[in-house]
């Protein structure tokens, strides 16, 4: 499996923290340049960095300022950063932003420690992870096509330099054609493979739907409880962990409802913020079954204080896919962490026409597992509405079946964002 040196060197380190051997210590650093959810998105890297398997100490807060193209942070941060590593006993620092190829190496020169990305450590838990011929293939692209994208960078940088004292062609040239080449075949390969595997998932998938069998997504922000809830739903034994990213791989399982019959329902890979795009576009397959879904079930971690910022990324993600127009029942999930005086309870809502829109629950103390499994049969069995919904998102994926433009997705109601910050009672 292909595996570039950096990460092989890091990924090494990790096997030896999961086995409890020598567990990295990490410094995180970000570069605050004033956004919003600054502290949010630098929290959510320390719980990557621990789902990684390192253990993250101490962070590092450089404030904005002019970004240095050779260090990122300057040289008195660096040297600072370099302190604070030898005092914390870290060996690896985590940037919070992408580092081109040129600045990873700098600062590692510059430090003497290891250095990487939030692309880099997003993409080494997917790789950990990773457990189908499928999903494995899919992260070995996402890989392959970061180091092309980096590729690219390294090689205009050097190139600059080059036409500076004005020679052309040589051996760099040479051998940035000969990777450029090499990863480009290695792509083709890879993409083949996926598509080969897509094909078979797609047979599968039509063979479910001769039968008629009403098929269910759950998709959500990663740690929501998307697996915890198929669980429940299934008893499937799925991986559930308190981790990011526990779940690569898309899982199906036959659910049997009162009164109905059986269902299909599909545990999926969870979204983050930022979500390189190698990776959603190496994702597609593994997301290709949520487009295919009649019914989307939005799994949201009622109790996190972004719990609006989350939804409205797994919404950015669920349009970019096509799959906007598909039905869908939000999951207020993990009511039991809740503070009684914040909440009902479990509680099914309905939109306007009637539809079960929202469900209260808890799918871990199994708290309103009653109310998801009634909606679900409820929906199962509105055929006509969903179905045009359906067939909408399905037009939308294959451009070569599209005979109009689709009208831009409405503003309603249901689409803004849910008061529940910071435990808001959900009637209010
Ligand atoms: N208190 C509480 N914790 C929950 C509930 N549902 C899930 N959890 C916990 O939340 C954490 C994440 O759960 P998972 O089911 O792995 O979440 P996921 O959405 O599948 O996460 P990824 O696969 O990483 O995207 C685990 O520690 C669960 O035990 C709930 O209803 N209440
Ligand atoms: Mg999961």
């Amino acid at each position: 499996m292909f595996l570039p040196a950096l990460w092989n060197s890091v990924l090494k380190r990790l096997i030896l923290i999961k086995t409890g051997v020598d567990a990295a210590r990490a410094v995180l650093v970000g570069v605050d340049t004033g956004r919003e959810d600054f502290a949010d998105s630098m929290a959510e890297l320390s719980l990557l960095a621990d789902s990684a398997g390192s253990i993250p100490t101490a962070s590092l807060i450089a404030r904005k300022g002019r970004i240095d193209p050779a260090l990122y942070i300057g040289t008195g941060k660096a040297n600072e950063l370099q302190k604070l590593m030898e005092e914390q006993g870290a060996e690896l620092a985590i940037f919070n932003n992408p580092l081109s190829p040129s600045q990873q190496r700098n600062l590692e020169r510059q430090i003497g420690f290891h250095v990487m990305d939030r692309t880099g450590l997003i993409l080494d838990i997917f790789s950990q992870r990773a457990q189908s011929h499928i999903g494995k293939t899919q992260v070995e692209l996402a890989q392959v096509r970061y180091r092309m994208s980096r590729l690219v960078r390294a090689w205009s940088h050097l190139e600059r330099q080059r036409g500076g004292i004005g020679v052309r062609g040589g051996p760099g040239e040479t051998q940035m054609e000969l990777d450029r080449r090499m990863l480009a075949t290695k792509a083709k390969r890879l993409e083949n493979e996926l598509e080969k595997l897509q094909r078979q998932q797609r047979t599968q998938r039509r063979a479910r739907n001769r039968k008629e069998i009403f098929s269910v997504s759950l998709v959500g922000y990663t740690n929501a409880g998307k697996s915890t809830l198929f669980n429940a739903l299934t008893k499937a034994g799925a991986y559930a962990a308190d981790q990011l990213f526990a779940t690569l791989d898309t899982t199906s399982r036959k659910v049997h409802l009162e009164e109905v019959g059986l269902i299909v329902v599909s545990d999926t890979v969870g979204f983050i913020r930022e979500l390189p795009h190698q990776l959603v576009e190496a994702f597609r397959a593994t997301l290709d079954e949520t487009i295919h879904a009649d019914l989307i079930l939005h799994v949201i971690d009622a109790c996190s204080l972004v719990a609006r910022e989350q939804k409205a990324e797994v919404e950015a993600v669920l349009r970019e896919i096509g799959a906007e127009d598909i039905p869908r029942i939000e999951v207020m999930n993990k009511i039991d962490q809740m503070p009684q005086t914040f909440t009902r309870g479990a509680v099914l809502e309905r939109d306007s026409d009637g539809i079960p829109s929202k469900v209260f629950l808890s799918a871990k103390s199994g708290l309103g597992m009653d109310l998801l499994r009634s909606a679900l049969a409820e929906c199962s069995q509105m055929t006509d509405r969903m179905k045009v919904g359906q067939n909408r998102a399905k037009t939308q994926l294959a451009p070569d079946e599209l005979v109009a433009p689709l009208p831009e997705r409405p503003e309603t109601a249901e689409f803004n964002p849910i008061p529940i910050r910071k435990y808001l009672p959900h009637d209010a």
